[in-house]
């Protein structure tokens, strides 16, 4: 039997980073995975395929060149489910290589299967080969899949989850998407975008429960004007699918309306990857949502298997995922380097428009008895907004001490929201005030400018001098 410093179970973006960092400090290592591609829910079904999408809709719609030269690109009547899906194909897998060239390239022994523990050193990998492998240590980085509530009757083609729907054959000119979380508001801002009629249907007055209130809120504006509609504190209670294709589902809702639509996207949850683990039978701690529970090390009530990623629950990010089997990695085998997860992080959220936060909301502040105070900024005030034409009210918003002037939370709304946060993240990490911030020299024109223009509306706002009320929006 082949012996291992290391097992690891899932070739996601937890555990394919985990099984490299062990690698390169000399451990023998072994990954099993039971897919024929690699890559997991980051690579294959969840963060790059979707993300894919969404600049594909961006092209294909001209969503941001309206702004520029004033004219809406009708999305061509040729255009379909092919072109939707053929940059999403070129993505995945060209990632699915990388992935396995960067893990044969660590010297990592690859296997073929599904894993499951027969003790806590050994795992027996069912496939077209049997056979059993032996781990000092074992890391579960199974992620997750979407959850399946037993009234939705999916069928892979009109009644689809996550997954399912990146295997259409045929553009719907309707959906109603379940579920306004990230993944529900994602897929409607793209199918938005591509002139689908699109419905969300949330069972809370919030999308995005985590946001700060306000974006929330100009978010759903914008999303709106885009023509998706949003039924709140709502719910699909039944389907009729019809045998002939061409006829649209029937969806009855909890407030007795009927929507008539020709697809449906379930997007209100997921659940980790535990089912055949036999995580019972070694008397491995789970908890809700099958997740896997873990220490602030990753490490589970047995204590030479760890687990990270999608399969331990919150905040089930990718970018989280990676350092938390980088983290485990430390732990194991003391590599004394990365020893726990930065406590800022930002979220990204690739809606059309784009959202990204970094620190706490208006809401955390007022909890926290935080004497706080507001500074706003607006993408068509600023000149690299200007040339680009912003059509998304674009703003950014930061949210300061009031006494030290420090920056304890960003938020925008707007073109590149998700690649402008990490500026933010610094100022919130360093504790820099807008003191620095206005002191600090930016490329002009760019979209930085809106830093600075926040923090002179946050400083008019302290002296006294606002000129802006407080959330404006087109
Ligand atoms: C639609 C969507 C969009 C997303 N967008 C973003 C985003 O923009 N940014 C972001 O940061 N995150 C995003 N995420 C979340 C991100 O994809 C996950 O957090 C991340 O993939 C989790 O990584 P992981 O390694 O834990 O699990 P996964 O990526 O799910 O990988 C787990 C792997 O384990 C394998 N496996 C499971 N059980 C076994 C077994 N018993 N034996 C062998 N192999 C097994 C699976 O086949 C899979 O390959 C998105 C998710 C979805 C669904
Ligand atoms: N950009 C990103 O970082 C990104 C993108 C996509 C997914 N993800 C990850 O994937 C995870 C799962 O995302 P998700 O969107 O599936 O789940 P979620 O838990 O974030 O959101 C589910 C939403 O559905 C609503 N809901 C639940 N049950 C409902 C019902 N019966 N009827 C109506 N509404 C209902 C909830 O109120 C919530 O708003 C997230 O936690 C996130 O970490 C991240």
């Amino acid at each position: 039997m082949k012996k291992y410093d290391l097992i690891v179970i899932g070739s996601g973006p937890a555990g394919e980073k985990a099984a490299a960092k062990a690698a390169y400090f000399g451990y023998k290592v072994a990954l099993v995975e039971k897919e024929r591609t690699f890559g997991g829910a980051g690579v294959q079904t969840g963060t790059l395929p979707s993300k894919t999408l969404k600049e594909t809709a961006l092209y294909l719609s001209g969503v941001y060149q309206k702004g520029v030269f004033g004219v809406d690109k009708e999305i061509g009547r040729e255009t379909g489910v092919h072109d939707f899906l053929y940059r999403k194909n070129v993505v995945t897998n060209h990632m699915n290589k990388m992935v396995k060239y960067n893990l044969e390239k660590h010297g990592i022994e690859l296997y073929e299967g599904f894993a499951s523990f027969i003790n806590k050193n050994h795992i027996k990998i069912s496939g077209e080969l049997e056979q059993t492998i032996e781990g000092r240590f074992i890391l579960i980085a199974t992620g997750s899949y979407p959850y399946h509530p037993e009234h939705i009757p999916f069928d892979n083609k009109r009644i689809l989850d996550s997954d399912t729907i990146l295997s259409i054959t045929k553009f719907p000119k309707s959906i109603c998407v379940l579920g306004a979380g990230v993944i529900g508001c994602e897929y409607a801002t793209i199918f938005g975008a591509m002139g689908v009629k699109t419905f969300v249907v949330n069972d809370h007055d919030k999308i995005l429960g985590f946001l700060d209130t306000e974006v929330s809120e100009a978010l759903v504006k914008q999303m709106k004007k885009n023509e998706i509609k949003i039924l709140f504190n709502n719910s699909v209670t039944s389907f009729e699918i019809p045998e002939n294709d061409e006829k649209p589902l029937k969806l009855e809702l909890r407030s007795g309306q009927i929507l008539n639509v020709d697809m449906f996207l379930f997007a209100a949850g997921r659940s980790g990857h535990i089912k055949g683990l036999n995580c019972d039978g070694i008397g491995l701690k789970t908890g809700k949502r099958e997740t896997v529970l873990v220490n602030d090390k990753f490490q589970t009530n047995i204590p030479n298997i760890y687990a990270v990623g999608d399969v331990i629950g919150f905040p089930a990010l990718a970018s989280t995922s990676m350092e938390q089997g980088r983290i485990a990695i430390t732990h194991m085998f003391n590599t004394a380097d990365l020893e726990s997860l930065a406590d800022i992080f930002p979220y990204g959220i690739y809606t059309v428009p784009e959202v990204s936060m970094v620190g706490i909301t208006e809401e955390q502040a007022n909890e926290a008895k935080i004497d706080f105070g507001v500074g706003y900024s607006y993408y068509r005030d600023t000149a690299r907004g200007m040339i680009m034409g912003d059509t998304d009210n674009g703003y950014l918003k930061l949210i300061f001490d009031k006494k030290t002037k420090v920056v304890l939370g960003v938020h925008i709304m707007g073109y590149s929201a998700t690649e402008l946060i990490h500026y933010g993240m610094q100022l919130v990490q360093e504790k820099k005030t807008l003191d620095h911030l206005i002191a600090t020299v930016f490329n002009y024109p760019t979209l930085h400018d809106l830093y600075k223009y926040a923090s002179y509306d946050g400083l008019g706002n302290l002296a006294g001098k606002k000129v802006k009320k407080a959330g404006e929006l087109i």
